[in-house]
């Protein structure tokens, strides 16, 4: 086999949460194999002592990694977010210290979208209680309290990947659906865009909740919003466990001003399977709680798993940052016959022209340059002719405002 540049059994993944099996196998077709793989969240002490030598981190919605987690990443290449959401990494300090961070933007849309559909019907019918009866030996034989889904009027909150599948589904089964975002959407189907969040709570008689977790969104839906709510509708949230406030929910449950609802995701989630949920929602047989499975199928992880590890192996081997939620984006090409430089600096003036001076002074030719950049960094590829290689790479480490450099071969 041809050498590299890597040496890829030094190569440290730090696998956490659980991830799929596909991860794995993924890296390990790569070349990947020194991969500590743990089922479950790290706490931010056990976090900062295994960090220092991965370079790459593979974590899900639960583990933390905060600045005080990144300042003790000496080596850190990449974070890969094994999910959806990103809002459990600051983004910026990673940035900052020259870590892409990727996550799987797709691969559970349609599962969360399919469990809100089956709450959808089993809270319009009353399930969750007639349920808990059924299991107590009670006989509760009605029609009191049940409907149709069709012709109900679903909200959704929040109209990006998952929003707009789930549109599609519920009017597939006869709903009819109205969203608020705070862009304007092209609105699939027959769905109707409102104007506001107060419009949309007070019209329908399901409101379902899909929005990240940002500032804007912690407690969106608090005791006012659920006041806007109509007697005897529903809310569901498999968003983000901050963008409801727990107790107006348990609230209004309490007074029957809404009929049900269904919650995956909460401000305080159990670290691991071991430990106890707490939550005043458990009294409400009402209530359908899940324990933040929203995209925890078999498929949705296998793929995940491809997928992120796909980006992780990526960026190591070719350089990509095709799809990095926090990074500069350069899609790369093969390099063939050349030899590849890395080159993440701080984004202030004099940077690139230092480069080609240095490159210049010192006959070095480039092949092919690539350039992005955002407010805080720059990113800079460069193919060169393999003989230039070593005084290209001791030459970009000496630029001032250098953040982190290597080279592929
Ligand atoms: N329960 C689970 O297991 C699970 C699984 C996957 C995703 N999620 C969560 O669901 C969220 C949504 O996922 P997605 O893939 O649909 O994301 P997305 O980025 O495709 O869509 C989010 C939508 O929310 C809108 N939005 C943002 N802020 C808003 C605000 N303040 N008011 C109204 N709309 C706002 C955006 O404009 C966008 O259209 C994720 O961020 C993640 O936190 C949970
Ligand atoms: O952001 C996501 O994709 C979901 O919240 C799922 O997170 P999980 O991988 O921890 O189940």
């Amino acid at each position: 086999m041809k050498p590299t540049s890597l040496d890829k059994s030094k190569i440290r993944f730090l696998l956490l949460e659980g991830v799929h099996q596909s991860a794995i196998d993924s890296l390990n077709a790569a070349g990947y194999t020194n991969i500590e793989y743990l089922k479950t969240s790290l706490s931010e002490d056990e976090l900062i002592e295994k960090i220092k030598d991965a370079h790459f981190v593979g974590i899900r919605s639960r583990t933390q990694l905060n600045e005080k987690v990144f300042a003790s990443a000496r080596k850190l290449l990449a974070v890969g977010c094994f999910c959806i959401g990103t809002n459990q990494v600051d983004l910026n300090a990673a940035l900052v210290k020259g870590v892409p961070v990727f996550n799987a933007p797709y691969s559970n849309t349609r599962s969360v979208a399919e469990l809100v559909i089956g709450q959808i019907i089993l809270l319009l019918r009353g399930i969750p209680q007639k349920n808990a009866a059924a299991h107590r030996g009670e006989w509760q034989k009605h029609a009191k309290g049940s409907f149709e889904t069709r012709g109900k009027k679903l909200g959704i909150v929040g109209y990006g990947n998952i929003g707009s599948q789930l549109s599609v589904l519920a009017e597939s089964m006869g709903m009819k659906v109205y969203l608020y975002d705070i862009i304007t959407k092209l609105p699939l189907g027959n769905a109707i865009q409102v104007g506001s969040l107060k419009e949309l709570m007070e019209t329908c008689d399901i409101i379902s909740l899909h929005v990240p977790e940002t500032a804007q969104t912690a407690n969106m839906i608090g005791a006012t919003e659920i006041s806007w709510m109509k007697q005897g509708s529903i809310l569901i949230n498999a968003s983000r466990g901050t963008v409801v406030d727990i107790d107006a929910l348990a609230d209004s449950l309490e007074r029957n001003q809404i009929a049900g609802a269904a919650i995956d995701v909460f401000p305080v989630e159990p670290r691991s399977n071991d430990d106890e949920f707490i939550s005043p929602l458990r009294k409400y047989d009402n209530c359908i709680l899940t324990p933040h499975i929203g995209g925890s199928t078999m498929e949705a992880q296998e793929n995940i798993g491809l997928e992120v590890a796909e980006k992780l192996t990526r960026y190591c081997d070719n350089g990509s940052t095709q799809a990095s939620v926090n990074f500069p984006e350069v899609a790369l090409p093969s390099h063939p016959n050349m030899h590849r430089l890395l080159h993440i600096h701080e984004n202030v003036p004099g940077v690139l022209s230092q480069i080609n001076s240095l490159f210049s002074d010192n006959g070095i030719n480039i092949r092919s340059q690539y350039l992005q950049t955002n407010d805080k960094i720059g990113y800079v590829v460069m193919d060169i002719d393999e003989e230039h290689s070593d005084i290209a790479l001791d030459k970009l480490n000496s630029v001032d405002g250098t953040i982190k450099c290597r080279v592929l071969w």
